[in-house]
């Protein structure tokens, strides 16, 4: 039996229902084998984030030398990466392993309002770690940071999906979970657009819902899936996950990954 292979390079979320955790959790469900680099450890639950503790850069990049040159990635994928010196190791690593489908989900600031990356780390993020990224998945706020603009429609969408294609990375997902009315992402591949619609929930259980959606892209990617039927089947996946919430936690709760698995059976 030949397995896929992914690689999270991400933090810890102690409650388990973002990052790290969410993106295993992810890549099991969808039959691949997880792979982890952790950056940043963080004490957090559904309330909030009490603590952040980064990884020394020597740890970081002696985790993904100890994957990539032993078990191999067939795709990877970023979440938390604190700031600007993680950024650009990150970077350095991508291309040091020739990791060619390396899905970043540009983490800024976590639901609750912590800050995950330094502010002065985004221009890294741009100058440094987009140009290897294969896509990037940026919700309403982070699209808004890296071009600058101010984002209220779908074709405000679209328009910050072309500025970020223009630095450098192949494919751009705006995610809508930010915005008003049904739940649309916009795909772009440099030179059309795709949607990926579903009905908004009403839920307070978004915790983790950006971490999941990049690691069950990375996870399809990993498997060799063609890009659209990639994205599909993440949307497909946070989807159930965010319909069908747990209900833990006295917060912000995080979405169920059995969700996805359960609904096909
Ligand atoms: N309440 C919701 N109902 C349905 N889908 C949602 C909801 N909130 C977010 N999504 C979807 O979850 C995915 C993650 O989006 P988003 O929440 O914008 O990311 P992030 O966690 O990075 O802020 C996207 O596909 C988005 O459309
Ligand atoms: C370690 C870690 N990584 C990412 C997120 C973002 O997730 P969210 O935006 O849903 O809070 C998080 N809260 N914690």
């Amino acid at each position: 039996m030949k397995v896929a292979r992914a690689l999270t390079i991400a933090g810890s979320d102690s409650g388990g229902g973002a990052g790290i955790q969410a993106d295993l959790k992810t890549f099991q469900m969808l039959d691949v084998f997880g792979m982890s680099a952790i950056t940043a450890i963080t004490a957090q639950n559904t309330l909030g984030v009490h603590g952040i503790y980064p990884v020394p850069l020597e740890g970081i990049g002696l985790q993904i030398d100890a994957v990539a040159t032993d078990l191999g990635v067939d795709a990877a994928k970023t979440g938390m990466l604190a700031d600007a010196a993680i950024i650009r190791l990150v970077a350095d690593k991508v291309k040091e392993h020739n990791i060619e489908k390396l899905v970043v989900d540009p983490v800024m600031v976590a639901k609750g309002g912590a800050r995950l990356l330094q502010e002065q780390a985004q221009d890294a993020l741009i100058h440094d770690l987009l140009p290897v990224a294969f896509m990037t998945t940026p919700n309403i706020p982070e699209a808004e940071v890296l071009t600058g603009l101010s984002i209220r429609s779908l074709v405000d969408m679209k328009e910050a999906a072309k500025r970020i294609g223009d630095m450098g990375v192949k494919y751009v997902i705006v995610k809508g979970g930010h915005m008003q009315g049904d739940a649309i992402d916009i795909v772009f591949d440099g030179t059309s657009f795709e949607q990926l619609d579903s009905k908004r929930f009403e839920t307070p259980h978004t915790h983790g819902t950006g971490c999941t959606f990049s690691a069950a892209i990375a996870a399809e990617l990993a498997k060799g899936r063609p890009i659209f039927e990639a994205v599909a089947t993440a949307k497909a996946f946070i989807t159930a996950a965010i319909r069908e919430s747990l209900g833990i936690g006295h917060g912000h709760g995080p979405t169920n990954h059995w969700a996805y698995f359960r609904s096909n059976l």
